[in-house]
Order: C-alpha cells, then structure tokens, then sequence
C-alpha cells in the first residue's frame, strides 16, 4: 500500500511537469506572437475633419483605416441583405442597428494581419458602444475627438463633393442634432474614464494634425 501511494504521487508529479511546461509554452507563444490590437475610435460632428486627420494618421503611423460609414456605403453599393436599410437610415441620418455596423467591423478586425485599428464615426451612440465591447470584447486604448463648431461643419459638409445622400442642408441637420443628442454623451463617458484626447478641429489639415501627432507619440510603444 505505502509503496503504491509513493508511486503514485510520483506520477502526479511527473504529470503537473508535463502539464506545467505546456501551459508555459503556451503563455510564451501567446506574449510572442498575438499582439493584442491597439484600437482608436475617432469622433466629431459630420464635417469634423475625421476622414481626412485619419489619412494622415494612416501615412504617418501606420495604421488600418477603418471607416464606420464607408463600410456601410459600400453595404449599399454591393446591394447586400440590408442595403435598403441602410440607405434609408443614412438619407435620414439616423443610425443603422448596432449588429449590422459592429459585425462590418468585426469582419474588417479579424481579416487584417494589422494589430493597430483607427475606427472612423463610430461608436455613435451609447448602443454601439457597448455593442462593440460586448461582440469585440474589448474596449478602445484611445478616443479622439475633433472639437469644431457647428457653422463650420455644416460649411465643409455642403461643399465636400462626394455625392453622398446625406450631404444636404436638411439631412446635415438631423446629423447635428443626432451627434449632439446620441454621440456627446459616447465622448463624455470616454472623458470621465481618462481615455478622450480632445483636439481643436478648427484649423489646416496640417495645423490640427500637428496637433493629433503628439497623442499617438504618447502610445509610442504600443503602436511600433
Ligand atoms: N481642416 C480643414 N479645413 C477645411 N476643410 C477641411 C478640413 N479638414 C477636412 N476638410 C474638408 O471638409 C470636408 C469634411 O471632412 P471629412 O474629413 O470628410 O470629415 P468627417 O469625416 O468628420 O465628416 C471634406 O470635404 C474635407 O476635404
Ligand atoms: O457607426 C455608424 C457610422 C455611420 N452611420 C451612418 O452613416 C452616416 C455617415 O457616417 P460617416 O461617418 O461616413 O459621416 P461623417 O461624420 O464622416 O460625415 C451617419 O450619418 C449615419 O447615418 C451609422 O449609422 N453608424
Ligand atoms: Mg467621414
């Protein structure tokens, strides 16, 4: 009896080992390989400057571009099942159900060998943001937020020429009403949990990209 319990303690032993150096291979590969994504939402009013400070960030930092609204243009254009929907809801500026805009970026996240995402117009509302956390299962490192007044949004939305449905006076209305009512409170919860750069839209591309630089600069080492 004592030499089988000697045995067999031997044999637990010899099996934690086994197992113990497999799951520290397993935790080795995982701080080598799988990088967890950097992720930066960029918000502000239609006619913010959004699109146009992320090609910068693209050009200089290296990131993958993921716009909220093209992905959902493009839902149109290739007549997909909700399609309708979404033109609808854009011509409106509304904002399309959490589910469809989460799962175009999730597809995007999970098909780019990219780890640092800049996530353009989105989240929308408090819905999409807790939306996104829920289905992605993780929160941004970062939000950016491009401050411009009103009357200057509406002035560089109407004069944009892109053809989009919802670049009207009337239409650039309801998106105001909709950013102010719907989105401020997304920028004011990222505020409160210390992770909203607040930058000055108003300005040169390049004065107010001088001012987005120096926030990226900060995550030096998470973004290489
Ligand atoms: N700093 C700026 N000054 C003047 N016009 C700008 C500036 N930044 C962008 N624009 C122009 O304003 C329009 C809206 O910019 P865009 O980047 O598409 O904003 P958003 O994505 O926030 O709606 C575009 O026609 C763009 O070329
Ligand atoms: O997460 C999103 C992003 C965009 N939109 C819709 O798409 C429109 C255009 O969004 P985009 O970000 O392209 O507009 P921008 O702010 O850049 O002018 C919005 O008004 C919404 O109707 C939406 O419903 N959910
Ligand atoms: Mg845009």
């Amino acid at each position: 009896l004592k030499t089988s319990a000697v045995n067999q303690g031997a044999h637990r032993r010899e099996l934690f080992e086994v197992f113990s150096t497999e799951v520290m291979e397993l935790a080795k590969d995982k701080s080598s390989k799988v990088k967890p994504p950097f992720i930066a939402f960029v918000l502000g009013g239609p006619g913010s400057g959004k699109g146009t400070q992320c090609t910068k960030i693209v050009e200089t930092f290296g990131f993958k571009h993921l716009s909220a609204g093209d992905l959902l243009r493009r839902e149109i254009s290739s007549n997909s099942k909700h399609g309708t929907m979404i033109l609808n809801t854009i011509r409106e500026g509304k904002i399309v159900p959490s589910a469809v805009t989460v799962k175009l970026i999730q597809k995007e996240i999970e098909s780019n060998e990219g780890h640092k995402f800049l996530i353009d117009g989105f989240p929308r509302t408090e819905e999409n943001r807790v939306a996104f956390e829920k289905i992605i299962g993780t929160e941004p490192n970062i939000v950016l937020f491009f401050d411009c007044p009103e009357d200057e949004m509406v002035r560089r939305v109407l004069s944009r020429n892109q053809g989009r449905v919802d670049d009207n006076v009337e239409t650039v209305k309801k998106r105001l009403k909709v950013f102010a009512g719907l989105n401020l409170p997304v920028i004011k919860y990222y505020s409160e949990r210390g992770k909203l750069h607040k930058i000055d839209g108003v300005g040169t591309t390049d004065e107010i990209f001088e001012r987005v630089r120096p926030v990226f600069a900060l995550y030096e080492e998470a973004i290489k």
